[in-house]
């Protein structure tokens, strides 16, 4: 069994609901997570998209292997309305595969780890939340000193959800 770490998140439609709908088509391809970061509110990255978005990392054990993950991930976006068009730009659900143990791979169509993880604090602070000693297998550091180290100064803070 491979540690398989996902980010998930959007910034279009019904942001929590799309969430947790996520959480649960994940649940149902690859059984309960072993961890999940606090839900957070980031500023949109890339410059290509304006609504914050809302992430969240979720951390699975599974024996699928990396393009079997990627084909579900895909399903599940598509399950929840994304459509891909603009590179960086609005959705209302995109999932990264950011770690599959200690793999490293790099296809067009798939790259572990994902090459923006140290670029992209939406990515560092869930990611230090939940993982703070895991070791990215290319830089050599843990998560939390790459999240020391990010020189991305978009804006992330965990989600207080709005009254109902
Ligand atoms: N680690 C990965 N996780 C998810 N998709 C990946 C990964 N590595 C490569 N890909 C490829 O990237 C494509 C994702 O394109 P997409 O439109 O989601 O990019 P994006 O979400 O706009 O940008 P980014 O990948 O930088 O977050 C997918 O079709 C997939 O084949
Ligand atoms: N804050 C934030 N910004 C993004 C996100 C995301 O999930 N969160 N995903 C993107 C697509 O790659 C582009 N920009």
């Amino acid at each position: 069994m491979e540690k398989l770490v996902l980010i998930i998140g959007g910034n279009l439609g019904k942001r929590e609901l799309l969430l947790s709908q996520a959480n649960n088509l994940l649940i149902e391809n690859f059984g309960s997570p072993e961890l999940k970061s606090k839900v957070y509110e980031t500023e949109a990255w890339g410059g290509k998209s304006k609504g914050a978005y809302l992430n969240q990392v979720l951390v699975f054990r599974t024996d699928l292997e990396p393009m079997e993950v990627l084909k579900k991930t895909q399903k599940v976006e598509n399950l929840l309305g994304r459509h891909r068009e603009v590179k960086w730009g609005d959705r209302t659900m995109d999932i990264d595969i950011l770690y599959y143990g200690d793999l490293v791979i790099n296809f067009p169509e798939i790259q572990i780890p994902h090459p923006f993880i140290s670029k992209r604090r939406f990515v560092l602070e869930p990611l230090a939340e939940v993982l703070p000693d895991f070791i990215h297998p290319l830089l050599k550091m843990t998560n939390a000193e790459l999240l020391l180290d990010s020189t991305d100064e978009s804006q992330v803070y965990v989600y207080e959800k709005s009254p109902e």
